[in-house]
């Protein structure tokens, strides 16, 4: 990504310390998307690192809930490739399948449902964040519970020092790192 559309971005990242527990650094990507020229930024720059580091064609792209879900439909959208949410466990109606998982400020439960991704699908992971790497550790293992793969997890931002890719067992591609 232009080093310009970086620091634009950057510069419009919310932080608020202590928040949503004491010594918790947040970083809020929503006031970006007050801005429609960086979401485009944001959008072009993914959809053009996949096409051209995947040489096949993705089957899904996977968004985790909340904030995935605000980038994974538009990104899907650009590649032809199916949407699926993995959600917050007791969302999602139908046979799901289930993973517990500790993020930086807790633990929770994601699940998808089993139907939504095929065996042998090729799927992108993407979310807003990547922290401690929980969340998007445990959205890998859903994905493989469907007998599919995640060929790379891609975040909007990164933050470095808690070293979350160390837990992924596929590429990361973090736009902006922090
Ligand atoms: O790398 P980790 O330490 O697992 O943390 C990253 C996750 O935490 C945030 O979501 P959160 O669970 O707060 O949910 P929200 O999107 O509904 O606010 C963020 O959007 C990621 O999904
Ligand atoms: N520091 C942080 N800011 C925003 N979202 C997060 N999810 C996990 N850690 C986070």
């Amino acid at each position: 990504m232009a080093q310009h559309d970086i620091e634009r971005i950057k510069s419009l990242l919310g932080t608020h310390e202590d928040f949503p527990k004491k010594g918790i650094v947040f970083k809020d990507m929503f006031p970006v998307f007050q801005d429609p020229t960086a979401v485009e930024a944001l959008i072009s720059n993914i959809v053009h690192h996949i096409n051209s580091t995947q040489a096949e064609k993705i089957d899904v792209v996977v968004g985790l809930d909340a904030r995935g879900f605000l980038f994974g439909p538009l990104v899907a959208l650009r590649l032809g490739a199916a949407f699926v949410p993995v959600r917050k466990q007791g969302k999602l109606p139908g046979e799901c399948a289930s993973a517990v998982y500790e993020k930086e400020y807790g633990q929770d439960v994601f699940e998808i449902q089993k139907s939504a991704v095929k065996p042998g699908a090729r799927v992108i992971v993407i979310d807003d964040l990547i922290a401690t790497g929980g969340s998007a550790a445990a959205a890998g293992e859903l994905v493989k519970k469907c007998q599919a793969t995640t060929v790379e997890y891609v975040f909007i931002m990164e933050l470095d020092f808690l070293k979350g890719a160390e837990k992924l067992d596929a590429p990361v591609y973090s736009l902006i790192h922090l």
